[in-house]
């Protein structure tokens, strides 16, 4: 894979129409997240449209309920033949191995291939503070993040989706053969945003990501393409 195949570009925009510009305007963009805003905008027209221009996509609903529930949703979002789908890792062990068996349940029904399920670990707007203040986690936020993962592949899942500052250790504890996503990833000159847990691109790649998930600084810089051509040269220098 090279390593522009290793970016998923999030469409994280209100519509249909404002999601095809983009798409038009990076055609060199092989991966495209959906995520919450536009998949409750749209539905599934939108993996129908990327899935027409071979897009891969990332389908990212990061479902949390019961085991029941997040069954079912993930049976249904199988169906659409995506590559990537997301839960949380907080769902819990019932519903990470029901999740898992839906997924294969789904695609089958579909006739597509199941795609890899992975967990949100901890998302990467909370920082170690807030983790111990408002969410009143007892754990250090690497501890916490590690003890998600594992409860991710102990319950059969694919991978993770984790911070980059994490994904040296989560790699060295869960092993080569389990996927990590990383965002907020943030080339040096781009804002932080509401993203807590951060490194550069080639810094992810460093610490071990098989993705990088990087939005804001493509799709709401002033030039899309040249951003996305800084971030590409920036990976390919090693
Ligand atoms: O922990 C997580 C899980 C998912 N995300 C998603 O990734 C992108 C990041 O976009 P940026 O514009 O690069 O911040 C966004 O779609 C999030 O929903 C995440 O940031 N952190």
């Amino acid at each position: 894979m090279n390593a522009d195949e290793r970016i998923i570009v999030p469409l994280d925009v209100p519509d249909l129409e404002s999601a095809i510009a983009l798409v038009d305007k990076l055609p060199q963009v092989t991966f495209w997240k959906v995520g919450l805003e536009l998949f409750t905008s749209t539905g599934p027209t939108i993996l129908e449209i990327l899935k027409s221009r071979q897009k891969r996509i990332f389908l990212d609903l990061k479902f949390h309920d019961i085991p029941n529930t997040v069954a079912g949703a993930c049976r249904a979002a199988a169906g659409y033949g995506v590559d990537l789908l997301t839960v949380h890792a907080t769902n819990g062990k019932d519903a990470l191995k029901a999740a898992m068996e839906a997924v294969q349940v789904g695609a089958e029904k579909a006739g597509t291939q199941p795609p890899k399920l992975i967990a949100i670990t901890l998302l990467t707007s909370i920082s170690a503070r807030q983790l111990a203040f408002d969410l009143k986690i007892p754990l250090e936020l690497p501890e916490f993040a590690l003890q998600m993962a594992l409860l991710a592949q102990e319950s059969g899942l694919d991978g993770v989706v984790c911070s980059p500052q994490e994904v040296t250790q989560l790699r060295e504890t869960c092993g080569n053969d389990f996927l990590f996503v990383c965002p907020g990833v943030r080339p040096s000159w781009a804002d932080q945003g509401d993203q807590k847990r951060s490194l550069t691109p080639s810094q992810a790649i460093k610490a071990g990501a098989d993705y990088l998930v990087i939005g804001r600084p493509i799709t709401a810089a002033s030039d899309p393409e040249l951003a996305w051509q800084k971030i590409s040269e920036e990976l390919s220098k090693k």
